[in-house]
């Protein structure tokens, strides 16, 4: 049964990565986890959403591993060039969606490949929370442990209220037109980013903080990808 109080959506995920801190023999995105691939993994938690309205992922121009996977074939599936950074990857499927004719006015949602144990009622909570916001927003986790500020003498400087702080996860959702100025706008400025929340921040937005769960973490070494094996066999 479709929730109609959920938005339609269109999903972004940067998968043109080389995964250097894994320091494995390929990208982490075809790391294979329970017997599929990361990244295919990380599509199943979209493509069958029934508010898609459709999805583009951004691949290095030189990627071997994807043509090998059985979703290459998959017409829901849009390709973009990914490019030298994150936020270029982002910026190129932004502009695909545009071709695929999404409206300056649709909520886009931008997910990290890497991120395969993304919660369908997290994803829905995402939506149905930011279904009316005028800014949008992301999936967060509050931090947990006690947070400390470190000197370049590796030593501690100061404790910091960690009350206040959050860990940025993805989905990240915004409206295209206004994530694209504030993306091209950011890099105009010659400011790094690093998620999409921070090029709306810059633009003089406020995102809201949407908290998701912390295993829908990035596998970003090689310790998260042994860890969320070992939580799937479980
Ligand atoms: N030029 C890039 C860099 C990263 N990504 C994607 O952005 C997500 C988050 O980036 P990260 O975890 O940093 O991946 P990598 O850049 O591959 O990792 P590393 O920094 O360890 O090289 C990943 O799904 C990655 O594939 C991308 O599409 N294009
Ligand atoms: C987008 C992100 O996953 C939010 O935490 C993070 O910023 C990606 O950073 P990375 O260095 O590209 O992994």
């Amino acid at each position: 049964m479709t929730d109609l109080k959920l938005p339609a959506f269109w999903a972004v995920i940067p998968a043109a990565g080389v995964g250097s801190r894994m320091r494995a023999d390929r990208p982490k995105q075809y790391l294979t986890l329970a017997g599929r691939s990361i990244l295919e993994h990380t599509l199943e938690c979209f493509l069958d959403h029934p508010h898609l309205l459709g999805l583009v992922l951004s691949l290095a121009a030189d990627d071997p591993y994807w043509p090998q996977l059985p979703c290459a074939q998959d017409p829901r599936i849009q390709r973009a060039n990914g490019g030298a950074e994150r936020v270029d990857s982002v910026f190129n499927a932004l502009l695909r969606l545009e071709e695929l004719g999404a409206q300056a006015d649709d909520w886009v949602l931008v997910h990290d490949a890497a991120r395969p144990n993304l919660a369908r009622a997290d994803l829905d909570n995402l939506l149905g929370a930011l279904a009316n916001d005028p800014v949008g927003g992301l999936l967060a986790v509050p931090a947990r442990d006690t947070l400390k500020r470190a000197g370049e003498d590796g030593r501690v400087r100061e404790t910091i209220d960690r009350s206040v702080v959050w860990q940025a996860y993805t989905p990240q959702m915004f409206r295209l037109g206004a994530l694209q100025h504030a993306l091209a706008d950011a890099q105009v400025a010659g400011v790094a980013v690093t998620d999409e929340a921070s090029a709306m921040e810059w633009a003089g937005q406020a995102p809201r903080l949407i908290e998701g769960r912390a295993d829908n973490l990035k596998i970003t070494r090689p310790e998260d990808l042994q860890w969320l094996a070992q939580r799937w066999k479980q």
